[in-house]
């Protein structure tokens, strides 16, 4: 009997990139590429359509760091701004899973194109997230380095998640996504695409087809939601490194979630048992998912578990 071929946003997140945060070398990363394209083929190997998202936290601030660090006194060599660092990072992300993807697919023999498209994320310039940086990039540092860095520098470092310290930026919500429509094409055709890597490129519409990059970064998690909403998608799965969300997280009475209802997520969450900055976006961005049509899944579980997740038998779902 066969089953059911979903339309599947996956995002995925920082551990199918990176697989150790300390070791940030480029090809190191593009080895753990390799990993993770293997639960993906999975999941386009059982004829599902997959739609593919990613973080960009780690890599973005390393490169904006880099620029910064290198610029110092030299005067021909001028800071990369934001938006541009956004697209490298989503460029060479990108560039890391269309070739790991397209790798195991030839190992499967599985005939099917992949690429990367460089997008772009409306955002409103009114969004408060602009007044209140919220979103970690880059490495982690202790109290004492994050203290030097604000006086230093002048970031806004916070505590994430009790992992360490880190600089936070600005990080507004996805309106729109420029090149749904190409997405859209591709898709429909039936290619695998990568896109709103990084939560998209942040750019304002200035009108007359005129968009302006800003200093931002936006969540993946709602980029993601924004661009499974937009294309119809029956699933968004988020990636994560733990299978299952928790409540009363890392104390003695976690208890881990198999299915919550919508009125379980925004009690959950009006208690406070998500992490602002790690797991929060994603509980928020499936709740809005599955809110925005009824019949919409989301699903929180580990890469590893993506295949089992979908037949229903772990990981933490969202049903409207
Ligand atoms: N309530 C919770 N249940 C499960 N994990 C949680 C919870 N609160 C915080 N976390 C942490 O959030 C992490 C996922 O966030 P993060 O690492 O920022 O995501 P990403 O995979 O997108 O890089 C989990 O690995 C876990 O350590
Ligand atoms: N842009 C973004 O959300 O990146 P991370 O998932 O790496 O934090």
């Amino acid at each position: 009997m066969g089953h059911k071929k979903n339309r599947i946003v996956l995002a995925l997140g920082g551990n199918a990139l990176q697989a150790d945060p300390k070791d940030t070398r480029a090809e190191s990363q593009l080895v753990t590429a390799k990993q993770t394209a293997k639960p993906i083929v999975d999941l386009i190997q059982e004829g599902h359509e997959v739609i593919i998202a990613h973080g960009n936290g780690p890599q973005v601030g390393q490169l904006i760091a880099t620029y910064e660090g290198a610029s110092q006194g030299n005067p021909n060599l001028p800071i990369m701004p934001f938006p541009e660092c956004g697209a490298m990072s989503q460029g060479y992300i990108g560039y890391h899973l269309q070739q790991a993807i397209r790798e195991e697919l030839f190992k499967r023999q599985i005939n099917k194109s992949i690429a990367a498209l460089v997008t772009q994320v409306v955002v409103d310039e009114k969004d408060p997230g602009f007044q209140n940086p919220t979103k970690p990039v880059g490495s982690f540092f202790t109290e004492e380095e994050a203290v030097e860095l604000m006086n230093e520098k002048g970031y806004t470092m916070k505590e994430d998640a009790g992992r360490g310290w880190r600089r936070v930026v600005a990080s507004p919500e996805p309106v729109d996504v420029v090149e749904a429509p190409l997405v859209r094409t591709l898709v429909d055709a039936g290619h695998i695409v990568i896109t709103v890597g990084g939560g998209g490129i942040p750019v304002v519409d200035r009108g007359h087809g005129r968009l302006e990059g800003v200093p931002a970064v936006i969540d993946k998690d709602f980029a993601s939601g924004k661009i499974a909403e937009i294309l119809d998608a029956d699933y968004l799965i988020i990636l994560t490194a733990v299978e299952k969300v928790a409540i009363h997280f890392n104390t003695p009475e976690q208890r881990d979630l198999d299915e919550i209802t919508i009125e379980e997520a925004l009690q959950y969450i009006e208690e406070g048992h998500f992490a602002p900055g790690s797991m929060l976006p994603k509980v928020k961005a499936a709740l809005k998912f599955v809110q925005s049509k009824p019949g919409r899944k989301a699903l929180i579980t580990s890469l590893e578990k993506a295949k089992e997740g979908i037949q229903g038998k772990t990981g933490t779902v969202l049903k409207s």
